[in-house]
């Protein structure tokens, strides 16, 4: 039998709360050009001159609210994940981050250190749809480090599973207990992407938010599309629970800067909901598969403050995936299928 690996990719955290750690993690994440996709010279000016200096201390005082004895939530559940994970497979199981630490280079390492004779690993992104600025700028990352380290296994990328029927049942069985309680409608708030973003990955040139209702018309584009396949999952699972289309909405958060975003805002939303009579609100943050500062604090606690303050009656956040026993197993079956021929789940 073939020697491999598992290695979970997420985006990462800073190293501490500190405010030049939470500077450094900032600068990394927002000079990458998948990100914050400018010329260089604009994109340092903007990020080093104006965008960390003034985010890093309000962002540190944001990952302290939510900071574990253990560190961060997205490193310490990615840990929690990795180790369930280990115990379903053969495989050995790490996880590495695109920004901070621990690198693909490090889990690289460690991985082959343990196993000289390894022949491939299994990546696995953290984020199950397609955005430049998630799931590719991850996996990018992960195969540069691949290179340049000369590695002698293989390197499979599992591909975006947004629409793939064990994820969404995962993602369903998650929800399930939280839709008993009364509630008047549930939010899927995913993070936002720059519009531009979306242009510059419609491959045809000319469908993503040209043609009305885009995402509902098929097209090629979607492969690469955030907001189709964010649309997709929230229709989906929505069908698959029986929610009808009134008891449900679709929003974007984290929005950074004046460029347009995808729309609508959710911080809006939240302002606008009980005044058109929801009080009872229910949000899923289903980007992330991991509870992360934009689930904790952005949505738990300042979004819940919008939305009351604006008339709302009951909020509740429903937790990301994190170590869900059916999101463990089901991760455990793509690996298994994998390595017993199936090649349904990888992209290269
Ligand atoms: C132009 C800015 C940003 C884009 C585009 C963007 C896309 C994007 N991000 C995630 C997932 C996460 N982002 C997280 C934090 C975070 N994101 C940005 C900016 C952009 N993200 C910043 C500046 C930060 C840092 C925190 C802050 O100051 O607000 C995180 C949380 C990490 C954590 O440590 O908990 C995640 C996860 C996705 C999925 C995405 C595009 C789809
Ligand atoms: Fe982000
Ligand atoms: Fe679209």
């Amino acid at each position: 039998m073939m020697k491999r690996a598992v290695v979970l990719m997420n985006l990462g955290s800073p190293d501490s709360t500190e405010v030049k750690d939470v500077k450094c993690y900032l600068d990394e994440f927002l000079m990458d050009e998948r990100v914050i996709d400018k010329p260089w010279l604009m994109r340092a000016l903007l990020v080093k001159g104006i965008i960390v200096p003034f985010r890093a201390p309000k962002s540190a005082e944001a990952y302290k609210s939510i900071w574990t004895d253990q560190g961060s939530p997205l490193i310490v559940i990615s840990e929690q994940l990795g180790k369930a994970l280990d115990k379903e497979v053969e495989e050995p199981v790490t996880i590495a981050m695109r920004y901070g630490n621990p690198s693909p280079k490090a889990a690289y390492d460690e991985l082959v250190q343990q196993n000289p004779d390894l022949e491939e690993v299994i990546l696995v992104p953290m984020y199950p749809h397609y955005a430049m600025s998630s799931y590719e700028t991850a996996v990018e990352y992960a195969k540069e480090q691949y290179k340049k380290g000369g590695y002698a296994f293989k390197l499979t990328t599992i591909k975006p599973y947004y629409d793939n029927a064990d994820y969404l049942e995962a993602l369903a069985e998650s929800m399930r207990p939280y839709l008993d309680k009364e509630y008047d409608q549930i939010l899927f708030s995913y993070h936002g992407v720059p519009e531009r973003h979306i242009y510059k990955g419609d491959i045809t040139g000319q469908h993503c938010l040209k043609v009305p209702n885009c995402c509902d018309v098929p097209s090629k584009a979607h492969e690469y599309c955030y907001r189709h396949q964010c649309w997709q999952t929230s229709k989906m699972v929505t069908e698959m629970l029986g929610i009808p289309k009134e008891k449900w909405g679709f929003s974007f958060q984290s929005r950074l800067g004046r460029d347009p975003w995808l729309q609508p805002y959710t911080a809006m939303r939240f302002e606008q909901l009980p005044k058109e009579g929801v009080k009872k609100l229910l949000v899923v943050c289903p980007a992330f598969v991991s509870d992360c500062l934009e689930t904790l604090e952005e949505i738990a606690v300042e979004g819940k403050e919008i939305f009351m303050h604006n008339g709302g009656e009951s909020f509740e956040m429903i937790p990301c995936l994190n170590v869900h026993p059916l999101w463990v197993s089901t991760m455990a079956k793509w690996i298994k299928e994998y390595a017993t021929g199936s090649k349904e789940m990888v992209l290269s």
